[in-house]
């Protein structure tokens, strides 16, 4: 029996991207449980994608794996140093991804913050950052210059546009990772044509499922890492089995974000254990989903306006 739509708002454990709360709808059919979840600012153009990635999971499910665990990073927001060293120990990940450049903060604190994950990771830990596209071309060569005395894997979506990646990329020796360059199927052969970046991040959701991300990571032809858009586990199981059925993984994933969530709606949830993640598709449980859902015709009409 397919089960009517729900929808859902966990609090976040910490302040993310501005944000204090994830909202989104369940949608059931044939193959289980999908996740919609576009963030905020998104324009129901942008929302199909999103909405043929829940489609896909509800109605055929996803293609079969090739590995039966994904390495995953800690994702540190742009907390003070001391709680950026408890959340990198509590994570238990080899790897940690570093929020910087946060709006309202200077780069003194980003510096503190980075030198705390590197104590609490040790040497041979893996450390990147992310920006958001924050900085100019000036000063992300200077920052990037000075982050790296921590020794950076790579530094994510250091500036806005293709033009000033491929700058910063051509004159600075840390590896450049696009992320928001990289949203629709069309993005990553734009990003690699014009030498923007060493590395593809992608998510699931914005590039419309599994089978579509699939083909988008083949065709670009850089390395990816799949990274979540911070979903509950139902979402999150669908950005798990991307990373599972790619052909080559040679970085750890950002799929380690339910320990920013509060709760979840699955018994199963996909934390990371060991700073991996077991290939699997968690079921929703209606005692765990009952804690988080909500009435809002608003979330319904977005998820309509996204299919028409
Ligand atoms: O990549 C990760 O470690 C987790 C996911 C993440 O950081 C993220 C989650 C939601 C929206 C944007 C981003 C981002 O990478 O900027
Ligand atoms: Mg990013």
């Amino acid at each position: 029996m397919e089960r009517s739509p729900v929808v859902f708002r966990i609090p976040m454990r910490e302040r993310f991207r501005g944000q204090t709360v994830r909202e989104g709808v369940l949608i059931h059919g044939p193959a289980g449980w999908g996740e919609f979840s576009p963030f905020p600012e998104y324009g129901p153009r942008e929302c199909s994608r999103w909405l043929a990635c829940a489609r896909e999971a509800a109605d055929e499910g996803w293609p079969v794996p090739v590995r039966a665990a994904v390495p995953v990073n800690s994702t540190i927001p742009a907390v003070p140093p001391d709680k950026a060293f408890q959340l990198v120990r509590q994570a238990g990940c080899a790897t940690a991804k570093v929020k910087v450049a946060e709006r309202g903060q200077s780069f003194a604190e980003d510096l503190a913050r980075v030198e705390a994950v590197r104590d609490a990771l040790g040497p041979s830990g893996k450390l990147r950052v992310d920006a958001n596209g924050a900085w100019s071309v000036d000063e992300a060569l200077s920052h990037l210059k000075a982050l790296d005395r921590f020794d950076l894997e790579y530094a994510e979506q250091p500036c806005a546009t293709l033009g000033e990646l491929a700058q910063v990329r051509r004159r600075c020796d840390v590896p450049i990772a696009a992320d928001e360059s990289i949203r629709k199927a069309e993005d990553p052969l734009r990003v690699r044509a014009a030498e923007a970046a060493d590395i593809a991040v992608v998510k699931v959701q914005p590039l419309g499922g599994v089978r579509n991300a699939l083909r988008v990571v083949e065709a670009c032809g850089l390395p990816a890492v799949v990274s979540s858009a911070v979903e509950s586990s139902v979402g999150l199981a669908a950005g798990l089995a991307l990373a599972a059925a790619l052909p080559e993984l040679p970085y750890a994933c950002g799929l380690g974000t339910m320990t920013l969530l509060s709760g979840d709606v699955v018994k199963d949830s996909l934390m990371p254990v060991d700073g991996q993640i077991a290939v699997r598709r968690p079921n929703v449980d209606f005692s765990y989903l009952s804690e988080f859902e909500i009435e809002s015709p608003s979330w319904l009409r977005r998820m309509q306006e996204a299919a028409s």
